[in-house]
């Protein structure tokens, strides 16, 4: 089989390639202590044989499975890796890993932002935003301090504290000897939020979105993108179904979609039915990596949703002309951690929209003019 890499994807196997990981070049999988390569495959089954491709398609690495396990989020696997070729050059390839680059004696690692104060070495990462790593890079030969480059690996096994220790662990490994993190808490450019609205169709998804989005078009300075479920459909994910990879699709394309408006600053809000709590995880890790992120349950029960049924589907789905309904033939995995609830107590549309606005804004005043 082949599989084509992201970019975060990409700079796991140049840190493999580069020795970061080891002497032995390979994939492991996910154990949250170790310092390790993983690789995560969504909707098509593993090979034996996984051939690894560049953002153009050329296969640029090969993997011998030895070892793979099946979760809610995918497929782990791990195995031998060879190159095959050079991939593409990465940005800033003469600053990033190499062999017989010698290591500093001491850098600060910048996590989450393109610029530390001093005059220390500084490394910067590349999470796969080109033109954030070249404003970084910039920067800090323009202040004349030593600068070098840390490819960010999409590490999809670890958040949180144990990423950022993996990377200054990376970092000591392939750039310096000895790295402090210089880590900023607030997100990495202007105030990015993506809203993700969950819920049954006919739960007010988009009724609130829409509401919602005008309100903060009126009350902030962002530029505010509302991702609608139907045009997504139509547009972004069309040819798509509802099987669950189908499902799995729209939703991871709606919130990379959201993610990349929200790293330059954006507000997007999205209202897909997004049933999968494995998709709203993913959503989730995408945005934080952006700004924030806010989970909106719209919890209108089944029964309400049913009855309104605007559209007609329910009546067909109940009478066995649409398959995979979700809430009547297909599941709805009720989210455990959403900031916010809605609709389960017949709340009007406008009571709905205060509270979710009350949610984005609740202590971050910034939002709000
Ligand atoms: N089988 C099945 N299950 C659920 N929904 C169905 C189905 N077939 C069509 N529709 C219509 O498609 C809308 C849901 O699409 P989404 O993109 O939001 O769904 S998902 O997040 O990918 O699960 C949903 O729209 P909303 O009512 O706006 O939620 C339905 O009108
Ligand atoms: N809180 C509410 N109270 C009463 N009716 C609502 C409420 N929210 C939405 N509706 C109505 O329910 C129907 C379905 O809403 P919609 O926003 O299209 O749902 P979804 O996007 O979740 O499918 C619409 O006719 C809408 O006017």
């Amino acid at each position: 089989m082949q599989l084509r890499l992201t970019r975060t994807q990409l700079n796991e196997l140049e840190l493999i390639l580069a020795g970061a990981y080891g002497t032995r070049p390979r994939y492991h999988l996910p154990t949250v202590a170790g310092h390790v390569a993983t690789l995560l495959i969504r909707d098509v089954t593993a090979g034996r044989q996984i051939e690894l491709l560049d953002t153009e398609t050329t296969p640029i690495a090969v993997i011998e499975v030895d070892e793979s396990t099946t979760t809610d989020r995918g497929t782990w696997v791990a195995g031998t890796v060879t190159a095959l070729r050079e991939p593409a050059t990465p940005p800033f390839a003469p600053l990033r890993p190499g062999p017989g680059r010698p290591l500093l004696d001491h850098a600060v690692l910048a996590v989450g932002h393109d610029h530390v104060p001093g005059d220390e070495p500084v490394i910067h990462l590349d999470a796969g935003d080109p033109e954030a790593l070249s404003r970084a890079v910039h920067t800090a030969q323009r202040d004349r301090r030593t600068v070098r480059v840390l490819p960010e690996p999409a590490a999809e096994h670890l958040d949180g504290d144990a990423r950022i220790e993996l990377l200054s662990h990376l970092a000591e490994v392939t750039t310096a000897g000895h790295v402090t993190v210089s880590r900023r808490q607030r997100a990495p450019r202007g105030n990015g939020l993506v809203v993700l609205f969950t819920g049954l169709s006919g739960s007010g998804k988009s009724t609130i979105a829409r509401q919602l989005t005008g309100r903060l078009r009126a009350e902030t300075h962002q530029r505010v993108t509302l991702l609608d479920g139907d045009e997504v459909r139509a547009m972004l994910s069309s040819g798509l179904g509802f099987s669950r990879a189908d499902r799995e699709l729209n939703v991871r394309r709606i919130g990379w979609v959201a993610s990349q408006l929200a790293a330059h600053g954006g507000i997007a809000i999205c209202a897909p039915i997004a049933p999968y709590r494995s998709m709203r995880d993913e959503v989730r890790t995408m945005a934080e990596r952006a700004g924030r992120f806010v989970l909106v349950h719209v919890a209108t029960p089944l029964e309400v949703c049913e009855a309104r049924d605007r559209k007609g589907l329910y009546a067909k789905a109940r009478a066995g002309e649409i398959a995979e309904f979700t809430g009547i033939s297909d599941p709805y995995e009720d989210p455990t951690d959403a900031d916010v609830t809605v609709g389960a107590h017949g709340e009007s549309i406008e009571e709905c929209t205060e509270q979710v606005l009350a949610a984005i804004t609740g202590g971050v005043g910034s939002y709000i003019i």
